[in-house]
């Protein structure tokens, strides 16, 4: 688990059944997982700061090919620095023949040289980047510490990202997303479950709302079908029948009948960049891209809309001749 933590969900998402779970006709067409509530633990979380949640200790513990940076990391990081201060001590020792040579030009560039050395390793990807002897410093406090069975100085590698991440107010202002302009609540739309409401008057033109998107498999049909053997497993509420269907998240992603792309809108409390170039792009880009961070939709509005009023979108015919 990365100990960057600062913000937690108080009890995930909630069973709220909206509609009629039997009888309603749109029942089964959307999810009934709503009403989580998120809070941030304020006395850590300074303005301009980034948000991290913790996803558990069973998370992705390996993805072909991607590097998770994990708690341990740091921790190795920090053990790196103690060890490089130790070093530099006994080449401070009075008694030591080569004292005075290691001056701090030296140093600067033996930091260089490490935290760039052509290897990809997870411990020198977290490694703090500029050289500070006051951090080499802390570093042996903390594994002191660390012997001692105490912590009360905090890591210097973790600190080190979190205030790296860490934007100002004037950045945010001038390169941020407004992410409160809607808030859920039941759609006024019969069966159709939750909707988005304004929650400020948002004349035309303005960017109600954003989601950054992920572009999942062949129209998502190789990862999202949910088949189901008929088996209880340990639950006797479960039906009995042996099914298989298209996974609801099909219904949450847009594409188009002549393409393969399904792309997937999420969270949208992220802040990811947006790229304008990609609209230049072929559709085979798109596709074959290893890099998909910075696709995203941003939401406009078409008229001025009032405060309270349900924001609406077109899902376009086919989805509707679908329904
Ligand atoms: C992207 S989700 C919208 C959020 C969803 N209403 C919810 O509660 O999670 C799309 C689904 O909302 C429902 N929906 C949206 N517009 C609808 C409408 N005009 N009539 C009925 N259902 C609708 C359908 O079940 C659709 O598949």
């Amino acid at each position: 688990m990365l100990d960057l933590t600062n913000i937690k969900s108080v009890h995930g998402s909630k069973f709220d059944e909206v509609v009629d779970r039997i009888d309603s006709p749109g029942a089964g067409a959307f999810t009934p997982y709503h009403s989580a509530r998120t809070i941030v633990r304020v006395d850590q979380v300074l303005p301009g700061q980034e948000l991290f949640a913790s996803y558990g200790e069973e998370w992705i513990p390996w993805i072909p090919g991607v590097a998770v940076t994990q708690e341990a990391n740091f921790d190795a990081a920090d053990e790196l620095m103690h060890e490089f201060e130790e070093w530099i001590e006994e080449h401070e020792n009075p008694d030591c023949p080569t004292r005075g040579e290691l001056t701090e030009e030296l140093l600067q560039a033996m930091w260089k040289f490490m935290v760039e050395f052509p290897q990809s390793s997870r411990k020198l990807s977290v490694i703090p980047k500029e050289w500070s002897r006051e951090r080499m410093k802390k570093a042996t406090l903390i594994e002191t510490q660390r012997y001692l069975g105490q912590s009360e100085v905090e890591s210097p590698s973790r600190e080190y990202w979190t205030n790296k991440g860490r934007v100002s107010l004037d950045f945010l202002r001038e390169n941020g997303k407004c992410q409160d302009h809607i808030r859920p609540n039941v759609s006024s739309v019969p069966h159709a479950g939750r909707g988005a409401f304004a929650t400020r008057d948002l004349p035309k033109g303005t960017v109600v709302g954003y989601s950054p998107l992920v572009h999942v498999a062949v129209r998502g049909e190789e990862i999202y079908t949910i088949n189901y053997d008929g088996r209880d497993h340990g639950n006797e509420n479960n039906a009995k029948k042996p099914f298989s269907r298209p996974d609801l998240i099909l219904n949450y992603s847009f594409g188009h009948r002549n393409s393969t792309i399904l792309l997937t809108p999420y969270g949208g409390y992220e802040l990811v960049a947006h790229k304008p170039e990609w609209l230049e792009q072929d559709i085979d880009f798109l596709r074959d891209t290893n890099n998909k961070i910075g696709l995203s939709f941003d939401y406009v509005a078409l008229r001025d809309i009032k405060q309270g009023e349900e924001v609406f979108m077109d899902y376009g015919d086919e989805w509707l001749s679908a329904a």
